[in-house]
């Protein structure tokens, strides 16, 4: 075991969690074996309150010389796979960099594009360009039959949940339910952990998916933006996380497409906040909710 202590910090967005080293300053030879054990929920790094472990662990390497500064983010995920994309991951990079340069303007380079990144004045909340939704089933990938589908799959029948797929930066099925959180038969009273996991693993999914429930709360027809709540079962996690971004823009194209909401911006609420949301018919979306410093620590860089 190698003694070398890796620095780092913990924050949130929406209680999606995640660890960020510095890439840069930091070697961990290993970064699957790090993230599978700092983010274990069980016994991961020591976090506020009792709740140990992490979502993930960002990766981060900044480049100051250009104008706006850059930021290549790469996110190692509990089981040690590497997400492409993701929402709360990005807006907490916005926040970390913001940290550290005084910036308020980013650019993100994912493996799924680069993407413009804003903080608000007090780097309270931050703001991701999050692409364009894509139900494309070459691009989602979803298939059918075992090939890739020639038609997006939308409202469909897959393992026993009516599912719309869609590409938000890495691939998420949805699934709408009657009644929200407030309604006892709604949208908590499913059992996530045991409808997700034949939906994640599907022959529809050839590199798996994400899984959503979501209920429309407002459908938006009214005076202010529609709303909905929202769960998400993470693919690399394999289990619910308090919040997904790319699951919240995920959730409002597909409520768009499927004719449930109006207007093309949405509030989703994940079990842990509320994330703005907007999907115009066309270019890119955008993802904007609150984040959050933790705390800063230690981690071994070898923790086998
Ligand atoms: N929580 C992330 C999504 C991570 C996606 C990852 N779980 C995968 O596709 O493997 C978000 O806020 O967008």
């Amino acid at each position: 075991m190698s003694a070398h202590a890796v620095p780092v910090e913990k924050y949130h967005g929406t209680g999606n969690d995640f660890i960020v080293v510095d890439a840069d300053a930091e070697g961990v030879g290993d970064r699957a074996a790090f993230a599978r054990a700092h983010c274990d929920r069980g016994t991961g790094v020591e976090g506020d309150g009792d709740r140990r472990g992490a979502d993930g662990v960002l990766f981060l390497s900044v480049a100051e010389r250009f104008d706006p500064t850059r930021v290549v983010m790469t996110l190692v995920q509990p089981d040690g796979s590497t997400a492409t994309m993701c929402g709360n991951g990005a807006r907490v990079v916005a926040r970390w960099a913001n940290d550290r340069t005084g910036d308020r303007e980013f650019m993100i380079d994912t493996q799924a594009g680069t993407r413009r990144a804003t903080v608000n004045a007090d780097a309270t909340a931050a703001t991701i360009e999050m692409g364009e939704p894509t139900f494309d089933p070459r691009r989602v990938p979803a298939a059918r039959g075992g090939a890739l589908a020639d038609e997006p799959l939308v409202d469909e029948p897959v393992a026993g949940l009516p599912v719309t797929a869609v590409n938000t930066g890495v691939p998420h099925a949805v699934a709408f339910v009657d009644g929200g959180r407030d309604d006892p038969d709604g949208i908590d009273a499913v059992d996530l952990d045991a409808v997700a996991p034949p939906v994640r693993h599907a022959d529809a999914f050839p590199k798996g998916a994400n899984v959503n429930l979501a209920a429309v709360v407002d459908d938006g027809s009214g005076d202010g933006p529609a709303v909905l709540d929202q769960r998400t079962f993470e693919r690399g996690v394999e289990g619910e996380t308090r919040s997904c971004g790319t699951g919240a823009v995920a959730v409002v194209a597909a409520a768009r497409r499927l004719g449930l909401i109006e207007g093309e911006t949405a509030v989703s609420r994940p079990p842990g906040g509320e994330l703005e949301i907007a999907v115009p018919d066309r270019g890119h979306a955008t993802l904007t909710g609150p984040v959050a410093h933790e705390f800063s620590g230690t981690l071994p860089a070898d923790p086998r």
